[in-house]
């Protein structure tokens, strides 16, 4: 099986979490795109779903599923998204789609946050994967000369601005072993909007695509 259709099973696999009649907190990237996909084919049996991204919002739109604006939602059941990465404990990077952000605020809303991802994404320690921050564009050397005293290599994602208007740093070189303390370190700086570790708030439920069929990992 491709990479793509690994993706696509999990994608199709997240709509068991779906309750029909509520509104569905929908993440960003590839593999979400195969769940709005899915999604689609229930649409007259949710109230709608709330958005991470321009890119999910407008694909949502395109299939005729409404989108609700947060601040108009008390609460989500669920959150479904990709990970660029995801360890044993359930923590992940996110972000290598620069939404980091806003799925980090959707996901914050959800009971429950049900990632997506093929198993190419599963790992032992965090950190191959450079990690995404959104930050101001005014602080961008600011917070790149402190990440590199946390022992990282920042790089100026060239030619991205986020869905927010400001920048982002991927830092390369990290070996994560301690994700909490990292992601509450990162998020001081003043000046970083948000850093794409997801460990304070994990998934609750991973489902990984493999070629044997989708496992399922519940915390
Ligand atoms: O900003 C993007 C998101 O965090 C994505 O969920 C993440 O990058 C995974 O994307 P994909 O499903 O395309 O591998």
């Amino acid at each position: 099986m491709t990479q793509d259709e690994l993706k696509k099973a999990v994608g199709w696999a997240a709509l068991d979490y779906v309750t029909p009649g509520t509104i569905v907190g929908v993440g960003t990237g590839s593999t979400a795109a195969h769940f709005i996909d899915a999604l689609g084919s229930i649409k007259h049996q949710i109230e709608g779903a709330v958005s991470s991204s321009e890119a999910s919002t407008a694909k949502l739109k395109g299939l005729g599923i409404h989108v609700f604006n947060l601040n108009e939602v008390d609460s989500l059941a669920v959150y479904v998204d990709g990970a660029d990465e995801i360890n044993g404990q359930m923590q992940m990077i996110k972000g290598g789609g620069a939404a980091l952000t806003r799925e980090k605020i959707v996901a914050a809303v959800a009971e429950r946050f049900i990632c997506i991802a093929d198993a190419t994404k599963q790992v032992d320690v965090l950190g191959k994967f450079p990690l995404p921050v959104e930050v101001i564009p005014m602080a961008r050397s600011y917070v790149a000369r402190e990440l590199v005293k946390l022992g990282g290599l920042p790089e100026y994602r060239q030619d991205v601005v986020t869905d927010n208007g400001n920048i982002i740093l991927d830092v390369y070189n990290l070996k994560i072993v301690d994700p909490i303390a990292l992601e509450v370190a990162i998020n001081a700086l003043p000046g970083v909007v948000t850093v794409g570790l997801f460990a304070a708030r994990g998934a609750d439920v991973a489902l990984i695509g493999t070629a044997n069929g989708v496992k399922t990992i519940t915390k």
